[in-house]
């Protein structure tokens, strides 16, 4: 990919075994990017002023100034890598009892003060942090001023036009340089404006599912890639080879259309400065079964079994051999 502007260049991404198409970078009153949000395609777009009223004014100091000063949520890392959790599932009655999960992470609370000054004060081999909190009217009354002031036109009329379910949240992500979210999807459409400094997004739709890996449903690491993209082990995942995936960088202004069930790893450029990101998550818009069914849908297909597989059997272990007693020489 070549620095738009220069502001960054490639030897500040880490080096992952992949060849990757460019995501389409588009204005956003170019008619393409309908086409592709339509589709369910990632599209990077610029000029929509979402965040405008934040990328004039929100740094690090900024925040700390203006954030209230009650504490906020900063995960904590003995790496680069923040692979999400779901505290939830550690102790769900489908895991079997003390099965080993060490949490990759820890979550504290901290006044954005002593965050900012860990931050300041870093250096290699230091755990890494990044905050991670939703955005809400107990935020200060002045970042709420400049909340207010988002484009909202902009994402109301994307909500609307594809069906869209409701927003349920604007997290803010304020990342320290090099922070990786390792490859997952979510279930909900996200439209990821970024607010300061740059950051590596790589992509890869639905179908790609085969050679991503994602944990077991019931597992903490849900919706999460088994795969460590440092260091894949290509004889347990042998078709992660063959992943065909997309990648953009995006700058203050930028905005990512990131559609639901599509895979994407994050990171913050290295030797790039901290990174502030406010992402707007919504709930998938009703279903209306059309055929052939889309990709996605047959994520969430899958999802569903694997649920109620668990959930009637009980054992994780059982799961394997009855789909393959049910599948091999009958569907396969
Ligand atoms: C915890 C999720 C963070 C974010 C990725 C990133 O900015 O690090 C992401 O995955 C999303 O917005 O869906
Ligand atoms: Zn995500």
């Amino acid at each position: 990919m070549s620095a738009e502007k220069s502001e960054w260049e490639s030897s500040q991404f880490r080096k992952y075994d992949l060849n990757l198409e460019e995501i389409p970078r588009l204005h956003c009153d170019d008619p393409r990017v309908d086409e592709l949000m339509q589709k369910n395609q990632p599209v990077l777009i610029t000029g929509s002023n979402l965040v405008k009223s934040a990328v004039d004014k929100w740094t690090l100091d900024y925040l700390e100034k203006n954030l209230d000063k009650s504490n906020h949520t900063v995960f904590v890392s003995r790496n680069h890598k923040f692979k999400y959790f779901d505290e939830k599932k550690i102790y769900s009655k489908t895991s079997p009892k003390g099965v080993e999960f060490s949490p990759p992470t820890k979550r504290v609370e901290m006044k954005v003060a002593d965050f900012a000054k860990k931050l300041n004060e870093w250096k290699r081999g230091d755990e890494r942090l990044y905050l991670q909190e939703s955005l809400n009217s107990s935020m200060g009354s002045t970042i709420v001023e400049d909340f207010l002031k988002f484009n909202w036109q902009f994402v109301t009329e994307k909500k609307n036009k594809y069906h869209w379910g409701e927003l349920t949240s604007n997290v803010l992500f304020v990342a320290m340089e090099g922070n990786v979210t390792p490859c997952h999807y979510d279930e909900q459409q996200n439209l990821f404006a970024q607010i300061a400094g740059y950051k590596r997004c790589i992509l890869f739709a639905p179908d790609q599912f085969e050679c991503l890996y994602p944990h077991p449903v019931y597992h903490p690491h849900d919706r999460q890639s088994m795969i460590d993209f440092d260091r894949p082990d290509y004889t347990k995942y042998p078709k992660f080879k063959n992943v065909k995936g997309c990648e953009t960088v995006v700058g203050p202004g930028d905005v990512l259309y990131i559609p639901i069930y599509w895979w994407h790893h994050v990171e913050s450029l290295m030797r790039g400065g901290p990174t502030i990101t406010v992402n707007f998550w919504y709930k998938a818009g009703p279903t209306n079964l059309e055929y052939p069914l889309q990709d996605h849908q047959k994520v969430s297909i899958m999802r569903n079994v694997e649920k109620m597989l668990l959930e009637v059997l009980q054992e994780p272990k059982e799961v394997g051999p009855l789909l393959r007693t049910m599948v091999l020489g009958r569907y396969s």
